[in-house]
């Protein structure tokens, strides 16, 4: 890795070492607010700050344990991307460096930790934009491109291409490491060397002359792995769409051409692993736009739209189990391949949309199956606690979101579960559970909206039965 660096090399020469008015001891400086990535089209947009900007979800947490930068004036430190090789190159600057107490930070082994292998000089990096223009091509070339319905509606340039993780695509893959650290949460990057992985590339064909002929756009790695007694399931282990074409539809196709895979193999079924809630959002559109056309499913959403209609809940005299047949699970996996507990958030959806809003019966019952099924989860049983209990932790990510279950030790052990559960200690576990409730509630009415607006005429069809 080589390091462009301004200022005085202070650092590394202690006779050097010039002393920066430090008042105290050094607070240091958050990593977030001195480091900007970019991503670069060509050579004019490395070492502009005109260009796309990578949003990373979080970069103090690569410094350190309290993500600060220490030792340093005026640090600032930016790092071009190309998109066309995913090489990077960085420029560091400052005005001096002093220890204050804290050390000064050593930066190369931590943009080493981010950007590996691929980090180069800036003469190399200007010179991979002519070098490796074809790339993305030279990867695609021994790859499948998927076709399925809808494939290419709106933009037939675009195509989603298939490779096994082996060779180039996995070279290609580890290119792509630093770009997954930085912009998909809590990633670590996945083993090339076992067995069953592969990626599916979003890629963007040009006839341009002077522009490399593949745009890389997003991509999968998609792990196939063997499920008892002969069967496989695929797993998403993780989905990356690019920064300046997130939003156009481009998740949206991969999974689309995930789930044609698994349906033209006949795979077990399809999981995610650990989803952003964005993707868990545009997954759900898309499983209940198809399980809004999935003709088995209409007698039992009927019946429980029906039942949700009739009963009262809110004295909690009696209760509802939200969920549909077992047999209608198990179908909808071998049909559609959503697995069981996907389709258990579809389900609640397509509930609710089937639901009419105004009706303040169905939809306080509606929220009370929410609340049952929310408590039995956590709580473990609408009846008791099972030993379980809920505490909210603190959190430097969403302090409202954080909770943690622990078991007391011995649950048959009534004196110390008379101890626990004080009246208010049960207070602030029903806030924190109608809190998160809420929250549930806000993601289901949200892809629900969305479903209604993109599935007008399927949905019209399901509520005329
Ligand atoms: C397992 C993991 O990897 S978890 C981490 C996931 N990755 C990340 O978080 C990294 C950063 N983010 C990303 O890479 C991307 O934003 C992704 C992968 C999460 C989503 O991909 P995108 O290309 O941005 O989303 P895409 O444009 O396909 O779809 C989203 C929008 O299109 C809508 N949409 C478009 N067409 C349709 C349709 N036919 N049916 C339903 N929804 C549709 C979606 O509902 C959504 O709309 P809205 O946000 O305006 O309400």
């Amino acid at each position: 890795m080589a390091l462009k660096q301004k200022g005085t090399d202070a650092a590394a020469d202690p006779k050097k070492r010039r002393r920066v008015g430090f008042s105290g001891i050094d607070a240091g400086v958050e990593a977030n607010e001195c480091m900007k990535v970019f991503l670069a089209r060509n050579p004019d947009e490395a070492g502009s700050e005109d260009c796309t900007s990578i949003q990373p979800f979080d970069l103090n947490h690569f410094f350190g344990e309290d993500g600060k930068i220490y030792g340093y004036k005026n640090l600032k430190i930016n790092v071009w991307i190309s998109a066309i090789s995913f090489h990077g190159y960085a420029d560091i600057s400052f005005e001096e460096t002093s220890d204050g107490g804290k050390g000064i930070t050593d930066l190369k082994p931590v943009l080493q930790s981010i950007f590996g292998e691929n980090l180069v000089e800036k003469e190399e990096f200007l010179q991979i934009f002519s070098k490796e223009c074809e790339y993305i091509r030279d990867v695609v070339t021994n790859g499948n491109a998927i076709k399925h319905e809808g494939t290419n509606e709106s933009d037939p340039t675009v195509e989603i291409v298939r490779v096994e993780l082996q060779g180039a695509a996995a070279f290609l893959y580890s290119r792509l490491v630093p770009l997954v650290l930085l912009l998909v949460e809590g990633s670590t990057p996945i083993d090339i060397g076992e067995h069953g992985w592969e990626m599916l590339l979003v890629v963007k064909k040009t006839t341009q002359e002077s522009v490399p002929k593949f745009q890389l756009l997003g991509f999968a790695a998609v792990h196939n792995f063997y499920h008892y007694p002969e069967s496989t399931r695929l797993r998403i282990s993780q989905i990356l769409v690019l920064p300046p074409h997130q939003g156009e539809g481009h998740g949206l196709r991969l999974l689309e051409a995930i789930n044609s895979i698994a349906l033209s193999e006949n795979i077990y079924d399809v999981t995610i692993e650990d989803p952003s809630d964005y993707l868990q959002y545009v997954r759900s559109s898309i499983d209940c736009l198809r399980l809004l056309t999935f003709d088995p499913i209409k007698p039992a959403l009927s019946a429980m739209v029906s039942s949700l209609k009739e009963t009262n809940l809110s004295k909690r005299t009696c209760s509802l189990r939200m969920v549909p047949p077992a047999d209608l699970t198990e179908t909808v996996r071998q049909k559609l391949k959503i697995n069981r507990k996907q389709f258990l958030r579809c389900w609640e959806i397509l509930v609710c949309l089937s639901l009419d809003s105004e009706d303040r019966k169905s939809m306080d019952n509606f929220r009370a199956c929410i609340y049952d099924r929310t408590k039995g989860e956590i709580l473990g049983g609408a009846t008791g606690t099972n030993g379980k209990r809920l505490v909210q932790m603190p959190s430097s990510v969403n302090e409202e979101e954080s909770f943690a279950v622990f078991w007391t030790q011995d649950c048959e052990d009534a004196d110390d579960q008379t101890v626990e559960q004080q009246p208010e200690d049960l207070k602030t576990q029903e806030e924190q559970l109608n809190e998160l409730v809420d929250n549930q509630m806000e993601e289901i009415v949200g892809v629900a909206k969305n479903v209604a607006s993109r599935g007008k005429d399927k949905l019209a069809e399901l509520l005329a039965r």
